[in-house]
């Protein structure tokens, strides 16, 4: 009996043995094969027999072709997740720092996640997301679960912000893709490397800044979220630099409108509604195009336009700024307050402007040659900033020679913006210019003139410092 005992032990404890070995040797082969993912698709395809799953679409677009800006969320929270690591096929990147890679979800990709122990699944479908979800689990997870994708993709946005800038392209009723399409706005410029008065670079933070933590004042008041700013003034003093330091001042993207290929009225409305909030909507040199009736919109589509965002249902946080070379011409319903909120002008450069892009471009805080620069420029003598940067540009290697040729350029500027003869009679009393700093400066500025195109704005000529007329409306 007792031997009949320990026989049966023997062969059942061999019997173990062999099936563990097995089992090993199994898995072993399963994963060095790779057939262990095979086994896991069969065996998730026969758990699904067992359960119901609800499907939730997350579209691109709503039907009025506005981005879906869950859809942008989910996307955001999905490539940060680590199971992006096991679908089939994932795209790969450069990232932000150096020999940074990221992982981004493929179409056509199921990715799995896990929440408050429950399996949730997504599937990236052409243009929309998909959420696949037990029912039995939904009631219970489906709510949180979207908070959750809300409150990441908010933190990440936060941490990995990557300004993008707009630009919309001919019309050619392809509605997939929408009428915008970005590249990384990676414009450095700020406010503090912009020549103008200081004062005025404050007063125009706080603006923005205020305009930002309004939310609840703009809907006590039942208006839209939205501040307009119009900047003007010559060709090269600053306004589109401006914007990009208004975009990095309020890390907003910015849609830059090209009129020449919006097709009518209705279309410059349809690029408002594609557009996301917490963006400048931007459209530059307005005045010349309503001038030259270069586009198809006309005087009330544009108007439309800028009222536009108070009806259409899009409210929300959004900047609008329009640049143009002078308001003279310029039909006053456009300019009007709330159309307008913020008028700021853009003058040529002048003796203090001229110091801050010194002390940026050269490093220079003070020079023997400025009290002789400030006098050419009380005596009316002016050039653009943008000139005034390209020759110290230049000569950066040498401050002297860099001041030298921009009294020379500004006393030779030849369009009569400046005192001319009282300049040039000034420094060569004090026997200043030198033959080549003399050509020097002449050919700088023909070629700065064709660079910037100065010929169009040969008109206007003498302004009055920086001003901010902030118009009522003011959040
Ligand atoms: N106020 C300024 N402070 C510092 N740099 C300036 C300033 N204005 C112009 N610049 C320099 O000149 C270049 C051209 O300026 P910008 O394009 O901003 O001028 P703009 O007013 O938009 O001209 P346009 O009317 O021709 O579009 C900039 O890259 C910048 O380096
Ligand atoms: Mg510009």
């Amino acid at each position: 009996m007792t031997i009949l005992y320990n026989l049966l032990v023997l062969i059942f404890s061999l019997l173990l043995t062999y099936v563990f070995l097995f089992l090993f040797l199994f898995r072993v082969v399963l994963i060095k094969t790779g057939l262990i993912y095979f086994v896991k698709k069969k065996w998730r395809s026969i758990e699904d027999w067992f359960h119901v799953y609800q499907f939730f679409k997350v579209p691109e677009f709503n039907e009025s072709m506005q981005r879906n800006q869950l859809y942008q969320k989910v996307l955001v929270y999905l490539n940060s997740l680590t199971s992006i690591e096991d679908s089939d096929f994932t795209n790969l990147f450069t990232g932000k720092k150096p020999n940074e890679i990221v992982l981004r979800l493929d179409p056509s990709q199921i990715i799995e996640d896990d929440f408050l122990g429950a399996k949730i699944f997504w599937i990236n479908e052409e243009r929309n997301l998909v959420l696949k979800i037990r029912k039995a689990d939904k009631r219970r997870v489906l709510r949180p679960y979207l908070q959750h994708i809300h409150t990441v993709s908010d933190e990440l946005d936060e941490k990995n912000r990557e300004l993008k800038l707009y630009v919309n392209v001919v019309d050619n009723h392809d509605d997939r893709n929408g009428r915008w399409r970005s590249v990384p706005f990676t414009h450095p410029s700020s406010f503090e490397n912009l020549a103008m008065e200081s004062d005025l670079k404050n007063k125009v933070k706080s603006d923005l800044y205020s305009f930002v933590k309004a939310k609840q004042y703009y809907h006590r008041l039942g208006r839209a979220w939205k501040r307009s700013y119009l900047l003007y003034g010559p060709s090269g003093t600053g306004k589109s630099s401006f914007i990009a330091a208004m975009a990095n001042f309020l890390s907003y993207d910015v849609y830059d409108i090209d009129l020449s290929k919006v097709s009518d009225d209705s279309d410059l409305k349809f690029l408002l509604l594609q557009s996301t909030t917490k963006s400048l909507i931007v459209i530059e040199d307005l005045g010349r195009y309503l001038m030259e009736k270069s586009t198809a919109v006309t005087l009330p589509g544009i108007l439309s336009f800028m009222d536009g965002i108070l009806t259409s249902g899009c409210g929300e946080e959004r900047v609008m700024v329009f640049t143009m070379n002078s308001k003279d011409h310029v039909d006053p319903a456009i300019l009007r307050p709330g159309r307008i909120d913020v008028h700021l002008h853009f003058p040529l450069c002048n003796f203090t402007s001229f110091k801050t892009l010194a002390n940026s471009y050269l490093g220079l805080k003070d020079h023997k040659l400025f009290p002789q620069v400030e006098e050419i420029f009380r005596n009316g003598a002016s050039l653009s900033p943008a000139e005034i940067s390209e020759l110290m540009i230049a000569n950066r290697n040498s401050p002297s020679r860099a001041l030298k040729t921009v009294i020379n350029a500004l006393q030779t500027d030849g369009d009569g913006r400046g005192a001319l003869n009282i300049g040039r009679r000034s420094v060569e009393e004090n026997g200043e210019p030198s033959g080549p700093f003399y050509k020097e400066g002449i050919n700088a500025v023909k070629e700065l003139k064709k660079l910037y195109g100065l010929l169009r704005v040969k008109s206007c000529r003498q302004y009055p410092s920086f001003d901010l007329i902030c118009r009522q409306n003011e959040g």
